[in-house]
């Protein structure tokens, strides 16, 4: 696994251009060394945030966008439309402007869905549909993603594993659904920290002041049932993509000063 490495923004404006023109990078480096990508998307103010600036950007179109994989770290278990769900959230912010193909935007289930009411049946689909995607050449039932944004949450929550629950402690299932999440809504559904590392990027966005505490206890050593966002890391690399606020309670010498 990858030791974190940060870049600090000025400003969370800033920041989100910044990650946009990087992920936009990304993809299509990935499309032109295997043809397709694989990007996992998060929720929060800082994804969509993120998710706007791509939309904004004129380079937008140098992605192909019907060669593109999209999946979720996490989903709030709402009904289908529901405004509250990353992916409605998505949509609006980007998915709805650019020509991707369907069958390759993989929304995890709504609680409307064919589960109904059924979080961990709906969590263990949304498994089995990953497993469906990982090929030979990766390295379990989870496809090796090559970017996968998480936003960090003020409680050090990323995707939805929160501090101390029994997903944060899940070592064998990809994906598990959540009672009781401290954030509303209480019941969702989510990747597990080992699905989470077995992507190639993992890339954590925390933006705001209300994001320094966070970033400064999953920086410092913390462990993940504690601090989940402490355990999020990638097989290649672990990318902390910060505004100065987030920044402010870590020590100057965990980043460059070019980069702030
Ligand atoms: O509820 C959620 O919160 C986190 C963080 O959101 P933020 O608004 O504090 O940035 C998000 O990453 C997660 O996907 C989402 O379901």
């Amino acid at each position: 696994m990858s030791t974190p490495q940060l870049v600090v923004h000025r400003d969370k404006e800033l920041m989100a251009q910044a990650a946009a023109a990087r992920l936009i990078t990304r993809i299509v480096d990935a499309q032109s060394s295997r043809g397709s990508a694989s990007v996992v998307l998060t929720g929060g103010r800082n994804g969509n945030g993120l998710l706007a600036a791509l939309a904004a950007a004129p380079a937008r179109d140098a992605i192909d966008w019907s060669r593109l994989d999209l999946w979720w770290g996490d989903e709030r278990f709402l009904p289908e439309g529901d405004p509250d769900r990353n992916v409605t959230q998505a949509r609006e912010a980007l998915l709805d402007a650019v020509p991707l193909d369907p069958e390759r935007v993989h929304a995890m289930p709504a609680s409307d869905g064919p589960y109904g009411s059924d979080v961990e049946a709906a969590a263990e689909a949304y498994a089995e549909e990953l497993a469906r995607a990982a090929g030979p050449e990766n390295h379990g039932p989870v496809p090796t993603f090559d970017v996968l944004m998480l936003g960090v949450g003020p409680d050090t929550h990323v995707a939805s594993l929160f501090p101390e629950l029994p997903a944060v402690r899940e070592t064998e299932r990809t994906v598990v659904g959540v009672r009781g999440a401290p954030k509303p809504p209480p019941t969702r559904v989510t990747l597990t920290l080992p699905a989470i590392r077995a992507a190639r990027e993992v890339w954590l966005l925390a933006a705001g002041e209300d994001k320094a505490q966070a970033a400064a206890i999953a920086l410092s050593g913390a462990g993940e049932i504690q601090a989940p966002a402490a355990g999020a890391r990638g097989r290649a690399r672990t990318l902390w993509l910060l505004d100065a606020a987030a920044a402010s309670q870590l020590p100057r010498s965990m980043y460059p000063p070019a980069s702030a």
